[in-house]
């Protein structure tokens, strides 16, 4: 679905499409002038529609014409193995529509603007006509949460399975001895059965008094086991996301990632946890089984009654799993959509304030709230009627107990005292059936969860060098390697790497970054180049700034530097070497970057500093000397409570300048061989900037550093400069050289003189 979003949102918002063609889903869009765009979307297999939704794309997203969003209306075709050969539109154009097994997925559409460039890169679309093609580049789903994991973890804990099984083996025998010893007792008081009442009454006093220490048995265990499986799935899951690639960052949502490990991990959860009560899940199965095999010891007559009662449940819950499936995962996403949205609201609150905003993000919470609402009562209903059916079924099993049970008893064919159990269990196996119901509503939520997480966190592509690093420093060899070489004291610069850092960092201290003919396109946008084969080279220990319009790519350069995104062609260089050699965790150390709005966590000042080096311990003393050095110890000084002031979500608790210094304070702590400086001066005032631009200085020196300012003053000292523009260098040298020249970078220079003039 992403990558349908994806494609239709992309080239649909950006106002060029009047048709799309999916061969199979054929839809033509009419553009409208407002922002909306409306269309419509054919579901086709074999040449017959089977399905035709109204579509439009709103803020560049596409929903139906309801404002439902689109991904939920076409689940319901996954599974149906739809696909379709290829076709081809007005302009010759093909498209292709491939509805898989596991994974739906639009692989391209064709799309059509008359009066639209037919230049193709505006279009993401493949050019072929071969679908097996498409297939095979469709991402493939890798289940992370599975059978296989779960039971592996749930036998990990032998001992507690053990004895959760056995103590529910014999609560159920209690739970199920009681109605036949409800049964004689009944025919001892009418004097049907000569036994000394005291002796069964101490029976049942006896199995009232064990059922309960059995569930307790049962319960304790069942939860120790489960809370160690959530433990390692919310381990899991926070880890799998940790390390996609930004771009999976760039397209889902944080309040949709943060109810995975909430809502959904939740839902999981209580599968267990709600379930361990009597009544409801493995005692209910266990009861259910018990009770059905009594029944056709005691009367193998009116048994089958009881297993049309059996039946007819199992049809009822059946028909329930069917139909809430959608309803349930509808529900779990209007939820992630009301913390996204609130989450949005809160983290913005100051710019939804001064714009006045509040009416606005009210109503799109209203929205929310009331589509939640909906597929909250639509949960409802489908449980009523489910509830209700299960008792009609019930009502009518008894009905004929009474009517055959009581015949045979007054023909003598039955002992009275049998009847009576049998009724006994008649009600233990409704409430265990309807328990097992239930359960399996849960159950429903569960896989849904389980559905969404793996969607969402099994499609998305892991960076695998990032991956490859985190595992290397879990290893027990890695960590003697960090212990054995930690170094307690900060180094002042260049050449005394710290011994934190692998390899990479001491190439890096002497080695020069090169960008070698790089050419990148976002992966949200590959359609829209953004560089188109720049090449510079960052001289070890020196300083190059990057300057150029807005737009030309500078910030791009520093997260392909970072590593956040891979060059589509093209390479960059560490002394010589391919930098994807590397493994990110310590290519990420290698690196420091001081940005324009650094993001500081909301823990102490001190602990912020400390995040320089994560890996380790960070003595106070060192903290404060990168606090010294980086003109932010006397600030933290005259703050209440010094190193332990908290600062705030993202730092919101200190100025701008202060936010600014405790991050140079962070890096300088890091002590990267590499710094790249974006924009790390622009927001501050001329008082502010002094003192930061002294720390950065100090933060400079030794090492190789990349500058980005649009004020050209703060870079004319860099030891060389790039100018950006078209994607690619327009001009470079130093400052004197590029005047002399009198080209790009001098009427930059004169233009911002004038205006400051
Ligand atoms: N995450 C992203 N996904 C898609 N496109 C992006 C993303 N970030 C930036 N772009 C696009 O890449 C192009 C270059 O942006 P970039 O931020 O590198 O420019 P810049 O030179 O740093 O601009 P400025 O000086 O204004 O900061 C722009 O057209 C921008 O819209």
């Amino acid at each position: 679905m992403a990558l349908l979003n994806s494609i239709l949102s992309s080239t649909l918002s950006r106002g060029l499409v009047e048709k799309f063609n999916p061969a199979a889903g054929n839809a033509s869009v009419a553009q409208n002038p407002c922002r909306h765009t409306f269309g419509v979307l054919e579901v086709q297999s074999r040449g017959r529609t089977l399905r035709r939704f109204q579509i439009q794309t709103k803020f560049g997203a596409l929903e139906l014409r309801n404002g439902k969003p689109l991904s939920s209306s076409l689940e319901k075709w996954r599974g149906k193995s739809m696909r379709s050969s290829s076709g081809s539109g007005p302009d010759g154009r093909v498209g292709q529509f491939a509805v898989r097994r596991k994974s739906l997925l639009i692989s391209a559409a064709y799309i059509s603007a008359p009066g639209a460039p037919a230049d193709p890169q505006y279009y993401p679309l493949p050019e072929t006509s071969d679908l097996n093609e498409f297939e095979n580049n469709i991402p493939q789903r890798e289940n992370l949460i599975n059978g296989g994991l779960i039971a592996r973890l749930v036998l990990e804990e032998k001992q507690s399975l053990a004895i959760a099984l056995l103590s529910l083996i014999f609560g159920t025998t209690c739970t199920l001895s009681m109605p036949i010893f409800s049964g004689r007792f009944f025919e001892t008081l009418i004097g049907v059965r000569k036994q000394p009442l005291y002796g069964l009454l101490l029976k049942l006093f006896t199995v009232y008094l064990m059922e309960p220490v059995f569930t307790v048995l049962f319960v304790t265990r069942m939860i120790r086991i489960w809370e160690k499986v959530m433990k390692e799935l919310r381990f899991q899951v926070f880890q799998r996301i940790l390390i996609q690639k930004v771009a999976f960052f760039d397209e889902h949502k944080v309040g949709e990632l943060t109810s995975l490990l909430s809502t959904d991990l939740n839902s999981i959860k209580d599968i267990v946890n709600e379930n361990v009560s009597r009544d409801r899940g493995f005692r209910s199965l266990s009861e259910v089984f018990g009770t059905v095999g009594i029944l056709f010891v005691l009367s193998p007559e009116l048994a089958p009654v009881m297993s049309f009662l059996m039946i007819s449940i199992a049809g009822i819950v059946a028909l329930y799993k069917r139909t809430t499936m959608p309803v349930f995962k509808a529900h779990g996403l209007s939820m992630a959509r009301i913390s996204d949205l609130a989450g949005e609201t809160f983290a913005a609150i100051r710019t939804v304030r001064s714009f006045g905003g509040e009416r606005r993000q009210i109503s799109m919470f209203q929205k929310q709230v009331l589509a939640y609402q909906e597929s909250g009562n639509k949960l409802g209903l489908l449980k009523a009627a489910n509830e209700s059916w299960t008792r009609v079924v019930v009502y009518v099993a008894l009905m004929a107990l009474y009517i055959l049970g009581g015949t045979k008893v007054k023909s003598g064919q039955l002992a009275v005292g049998r009847l009576v159990s049998f009724i006994g269990y008649t009600f233990t196996l409704t409430f265990a059936m309807q328990g097992l119901v239930n359960t399996l509503a849960d159950l429903r939520g569960a896989l849904a969860a389980v559905d969404r997480i793996n969607t969402l966190v099994g499609t998305g592509k892991v960076d695998e060098s990032l991956a490859r690093g985190l595992e290397l420093e879990n290893s027990e060899d890695h960590a003697k390697f960090i212990r054995e070489n930690s170094n307690e004291s900060l180094s002042d610069g260049a050449g005394t790497a710290s011994g934190q850092c692998s390899t990479v960092c001491e190439l890096a201290w002497t080695g020069n970054v090169a960008l070698e003919d790089v050419h990148f396109a976002y992966p949200s946008r590959p359609d829209a180049m953004v560089l188109r084969g720049i090449s510079i080279v960052l001289k070890a220990g020196t300083v190059t700034a990057l300057v150029g319009s807005s737009g030309s790519g500078k910030s791009t350069i520093v997260q392909l530097l970072s590593r956040f995104y891979e060059p589509t062609k093209g390479r960059i260089t560490l002394a010589g070497e391919d930098v994807r050699k590397f493994d990110k965790s310590d290519w990420a150390r290698a690196v420091s970057i001081v940005n324009q709005e650094p993001v500081l966590f909301a823990m102490s000042i001190g602990e912020n500093i400390a995040y320089g080096a994560p890996f380790r311990k960070v003595s106070e003393e060192e903290i404060i000397k990168a606090a010294k050095a980086a003109n932010a110890h006397d600030f933290i000084e005259s703050l209440p409570e010094g190193y332990d002031t908290m600062v705030g979500e993202r730092g919101s608790l200190l100025s701008g300048g202060q936010r600014q210094r405790v991050a140079i304070a962070r890096a300088l702590l890091k002590n990267a061989p590499i710094l790249i400086l974006d924009e790390a001066t622009s927001s501050l005032d001329s008082v502010s900037e002094r003192l930061v631009q002294d720390a950065l200085d100090i933060l400079m020196k030794g090492r190789t550093t990349l500058v980005i300012a649009h004020r050209l003053s703060t870079v004319q000292a860099a030891h060389q400069i790039v100018v950006c523009g078209h994607g690619g260098v327009l001009e470079k040298g130093t400052h004197l050289e590029l005047l002399a020249k009198e080209g790009t970078y001098a009427n930059l220079v004169r233009t911002q003189t004038m205006t400051f003039e």
